[in-house]
């Protein structure tokens, strides 16, 4: 149970945050905009969202252009913005996201004594974001209760993608003294923040602060209008009742994507993506059909590369491609004559069912690195949360490992 200073301290901090989100409208509509008087900001179920404060229908917000930060105006604020651009384009997957994380660092948006345009803005956003995998602390006891899963491989490649953009980011905002912390406190934000508008990534304020809701609980649409179609407007498709969460969508995301880009999980979700490992086949020098095969390999496997004979391979519910590779590799492990056709036995109804074996072993055997780590038995509210979240993902893993098992069994 908190103590009566901690009740105090968290009271504050509610206060102060009200006050922030007051200023941050006030700014709005000294600037032209437009949020609707009747929505309350506060926390509930799903954390700090925008509720009904009386029912309410119409339109919810209005932001003019100059109040939203784009990709365009990231790069044309900062003296190195073109050449971040044409290296983010270069080097990494997400150049918009760069270069909106550049430009939080650039404003000192973190610091409380912040005197960007923006500044009413950048005090709203959230100070931590430890519910999000890549900010967990490297040796943390959480990264083993997803050991083995393919949400462990995401959070790896995720960290390791933003290593590469560290690196890149310091090269440009070199005058700065950018710390790790800081630039995945910026790029966080803008990952679980950012709007897609017209091909441009862009931070829209007092917009972001709705969260995410399931199709059936989504009132809120969004996009871009007015004259010269620059306004972000959003509006409310049906009458909301006084009470009632104000939420917009995300899109329609696996919990491994939600997860790791926002930090929440659904309790249902679209199915998840799993990794199943391929072996290679071997082809003999001796096999006649040994030309054959190797160009029918390097067309089906399209380039890709294994490493000691093995490569983790991410399969969806339906494991087309999956099960493509593993009748070639059956295929290719067969005897043939020498003037065999490769395409034609790929129809072959005993390929067909040593690959659906294949994909049975495959599956039991990711089924079998799933473990189950309890971790301590004392925790603070934001390690149960995340906990309960990998479990969640976890559980959506092996549910799709579980019905790849049954259908190969079905099948074969
Ligand atoms: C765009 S912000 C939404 C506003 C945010 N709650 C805030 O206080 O600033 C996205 C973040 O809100 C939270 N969030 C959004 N939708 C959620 C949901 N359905 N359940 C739990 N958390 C949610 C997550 O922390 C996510 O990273």
């Amino acid at each position: 149970m908190a103590s009566c200073s901690e009740r105090k301290q968290s009271g504050s901090l509610v206060a102060k945050m009200a006050e922030f989100v007051e200023l941050l409208e006030s700014w709005v509509r000294e600037h032209g905009g437009f949020v609707h008087p009747a929505v309350g900001i506060h926390k509930g179920d799903r954390g700090r969202g925008a509720f009904a404060s009386k029912d309410l229908a119409g339109e919810l917000c209005r932001l003019p252009p100059k109040l939203l930060i784009s990709e365009k105006l990231a790069e044309g604020s900062m003296a190195f913005g073109h050449e971040l651009r044409m290296a983010a384009e270069e080097f990494t997957a997400a150049p918009g996201l760069v270069l909106l994380t550049a430009f939080l660092l650039h404003e000192g948006a973190a610091g409380a004594h912040c005197n960007s345009f923006y500044a009413p803005y950048f005090h709203v956003l959230p100070k931590k974001l430890s519910s999000l995998p890549v900010c967990w602390p490297d040796d943390h006891w959480l990264h083993s209760t997803i050991k083995g899963s393919h949400l462990e491989r995401q959070v790896r490649a995720k960290r390791h993608n933003l290593g590469l953009e560290f690196a890149l980011l310091k090269s440009y905002v070199g005058k700065l003294p950018l710390t790790w912390e800081d630039f995945l406190w910026a790029r966080c934000i803008v990952s679980s923040r950012a709007y897609s508008l017209q091909s441009q990534r862009c931070l829209v304020p007092w917009a972001d602060l709705l969260n995410h809701g399931t199709s059936s609980e989504v009132c809120v649409r969004y996009g871009l209008e007015g004259e010269t179609a620059s306004d972000f407007v959003m509006n409310l498709g049906q009458l909301v009742p006084q009470g009632a969460e104000l939420l917009q969508s995300y899109g329609d995301k696996p919990n491994a994507t939600l997860l790791l880009d926002y930090g929440f999980v659904l309790p249902q979700a679209p199915p998840a993506v799993v990794s199943l490992a391929f072996q290679l086949p071997q082809l003999l020098e001796t096999d006649p059909a040994l030309k054959e095969k190797k160009v029918f390999w390097t067309r089906v496997s399209k380039g890709r590369s294994f490493r000691k004979g093995e490569l983790l391979l991410e399969v969806d519910e339906a494991a087309e491609a999956f099960l493509e590779l593993l009748r070639a590799a059956v295929v290719c492990g067969q005897p043939q004559g020498s003037s065999c056709d490769l395409e034609e036995k790929l129809q072959d109804p005993s390929v067909e069912m040593e690959a659906l074996i294949r994909l049975q072993h495959s599956a039991q055997q990711a089924l079998g690195k799933l473990c189950e780590f309890e971790g301590p038995e004392v925790k603070e509210d934001w390690e149960v949360v995340s906990q309960q979240n990998c479990a969640q993902a976890l559980a959506d893993e092996r549910c799709v490992l579980q019905s790849l098992v049954a259908r190969a069994k079905r099948e074969s």
